[in-house]
């Protein structure tokens, strides 16, 4: 199968901040070196590793919002850099985001409802009346009544459902790739499984490929087909979710399994 998005050897180097906060001039340090990674059509692949190890910032470049300082990303094969015109606003639509925190993504004077219709209009020319109907038919489907919700301001809602609204922007631009960098981090424990439960959902109904990043082993246990895993920049380890769970190859990877407890998947999800 070939790759449909894919990190080729990619680093990015970052200056390094003195301890006054000042850049200390000419000195880098990598917060990726030398990954590479491929995101197959409708697949979940998850990047799991602590706080610091680069997960972002690979998501980032995958997105193209961070060039890498080395390396290329590729997007069905061609290279990011070479896409002009017609073949970047594609990339930028079919490649969509979901942050830790939407909430702040979202326009804070917008109706939730012209928030999902805008990528709509102006990613894919629908009518101001077919964007409106498409957009309530997108609320309802996250679980969001379109007739009680559509008018309501980010503010009067809850995390949760900001996240829910957050999927449904990046499913506006009807994606082949959502990359959610911990899309479920921040919200409280006992509504992260409803949102991961509507993710997987989605992802499997439309056949989404799924860049997964996070810490928490246990959703990767519950949503992942593959796994990589990284540390210090670096990918450490890469493998099915299933044979990386039963045995774990790197040290690292043994680690942060022993570390954490991993609840049943269906427990998970269920
Ligand atoms: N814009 C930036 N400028 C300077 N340093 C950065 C920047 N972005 C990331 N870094 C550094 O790169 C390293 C990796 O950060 P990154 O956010 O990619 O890791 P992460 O695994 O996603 O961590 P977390 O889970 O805490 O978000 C860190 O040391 C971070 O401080």
């Amino acid at each position: 199968m070939s790759a449909l998005l894919e990190a080729i050897d990619v680093s990015r180097l970052f200056p390094v901040r003195g301890s006054g906060g000042f850049l200390r001039k000419r000195t880098m340090q990598a917060a990726v070196q030398g990954v590479s990674v491929q995101v197959n059509p409708g697949e979940v692949l998850a990047v799991v590793g602590e706080s610091g190890s680069g997960k972002t910032t690979l998501g980032r470049m995958l997105l193209g919002l961070t060039p890498p300082s080395t390396g290329e990303v590729r997007y069905e094969g061609r290279d990011l850099r070479s896409l002009q015109g017609e073949d970047w606003k594609r990339y930028r639509r079919e490649v969509q985001v979901v942050f830790q925190d939407t909430g702040g993504s979202l326009n804070p004077r917008h109706a939730i409802a012209d928030s999902v219709a805008v990528p709509m209009r102006y990613n894919r020319g629908l009518s101001a009346a077919s964007a409106a109907a498409e957009a309530d038919a997108l609320l309802d489907q996250v679980g969001l009544p379109a007739a009680q919700f559509r008018h309501r301001l980010p503010h009067e809602l809850s995390g949760g459902q900001r996240q829910r609204v957050g999927i449904a922007r990046a499913l506006a631009s009807q994606p082949r790739v959502i990359v959610a960098d911990e899309p479920v981090s921040a919200l409280d424990v006992s509504i992260r499984a409803q949102v991961l439960r509507l993710l997987a959902g989605l992802q499997r109904e439309r056949g989404l490929a799924l860049l997964f990043i996070t810490h928490d082993l246990g959703v990767v246990r519950a949503l992942a087909d593959r796994v990589i895993v990284m540390t210090g920049g670096r990918v450490v380890e890469a493998a099915s979710a299933d044979a990386l769970f039963a045995d774990p190859q790197h040290e690292y990877t043994r680690q942060l399994l022993a570390a954490t407890p991993v609840p049943d998947p269906r427990r998970q999800l269920a």
